[in-house]
């Protein structure tokens, strides 16, 4: 398996103030990777140098083999942006809007096929500005795959969505990486899309990498302690422990069977996110 996205030793400052300092990422081809941090981490800057937007001050960077800065025109077509604020083609409907962004690439995928993958077809003739900010949003996905990208950027694209629109976009994530294999770059706020979604995650804070990991592996998650929690004598307990079997064994001798308000919980990705950037949970 080749890589989509190599970086090594990346650095950028504004005004002599590290944003991105010293960056090291392997993105696999086909991988669904979501990029994690707090506000000002460096994502922003890490993600528009890979698209080739922004210039660093020095590392190596390979993406789809090429280097961004220096990239050939054509290394564009095989990326697809769906971006954080988005052209604003309010005044032009649906299908005109796919259309037009269409017209950039040498073997778009059709129109009709767009609509249909991201559930636009009943839009279809409808002006941007009449939709929804969840269907806008399914408009700017529908523009970042219209080109048949290899790797597709997504900078928190499901902000502002209700529960069952980030359900439906996710299906469609999900769908592009299975049946395209399209290499999927995803920054977020929202911990469950990147448990949902990615393959790894990447946790970023002052400019640098603090983990990378399956969701289900980061900061040792597999392996951490449950925390076994009960009632006894009407206040809440809790008890961290790497053998949860063992203590509830000897909880449910010690109450003659029923374990009054019994849970145990293992950390949630949330939980290890907030350890790995040091905030208290
Ligand atoms: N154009 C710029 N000029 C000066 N400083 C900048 C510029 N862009 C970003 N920065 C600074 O670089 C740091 C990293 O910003 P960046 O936008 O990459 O973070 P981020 O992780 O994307 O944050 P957020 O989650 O808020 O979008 C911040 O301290 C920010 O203030």
């Amino acid at each position: 398996m080749t890589d989509a996205v190599q970086v090594h030793g990346l650095h950028k400052s504004y005004h002599g103030a590290p944003a991105v300092d010293g960056v090291d990422l392997t993105i696999a081809d086909g991988e669904i990777f979501a990029l994690l941090g707090p506000n000002g981490a460096g994502k922003t800057t890490t993600v528009e140098i890979l698209e080739g937007f922004r210039k660093r001050d020095s590392g190596e960077v390979r993406v789809l083999g090429e280097d961004p800065q220096r990239a050939p025109r054509r290394w564009r077509y095989g990326i697809g942006l769906v971006l954080q604020n988005a052209s604003d083609m309010a005044d032009m409907t649906v299908v005109e809007t796919v259309r037009h962004f269409a017209g950039y690439y040498p073997d778009p995928r059709p129109v009709d096929e767009v609509l249909e993958l991201v559930g636009l077809t009943e839009k279809a003739d409808k002006k941007v500005r009449t939709l929804s900010g969840g269907q806008r949003r399914r408009v700017d996905v529908a523009i970042g795959v219209v080109g048949r990208p290899r790797l597709l950027f997504l900078d928190e694209p499901t902000t502002g969505f209700d529960p069952e629109a980030r359900r439906q976009f996710w299906a469609l994530i999900r769908q592009l990486s299975e049946q395209d294999a399209t290499t999927i770059l995803l920054t977020t706020h929202y911990l469950d899309e990147a448990e949902a979604l990615a393959h790894r995650v990447g946790v970023i804070s002052a400019g640098r990498i603090l983990a990378v990991d399956t969701p289900a592996n980061l900061g040792g998650r597999a392996s951490a302690e449950a925390t076994v929690s009960w009632i006894e004598n009407g206040e809440p307990r809790h008890l961290r422990t790497d053998d949860p079997t063992g203590a509830t064994l000897k909880l449910a001798a010690r109450f003659d069977g029923q374990i009054p308000g019994l849970a145990i919980t293992r950390p949630s990705l949330e939980d290890i996110y907030l350890d790995l950037i040091g905030s208290p949970r």
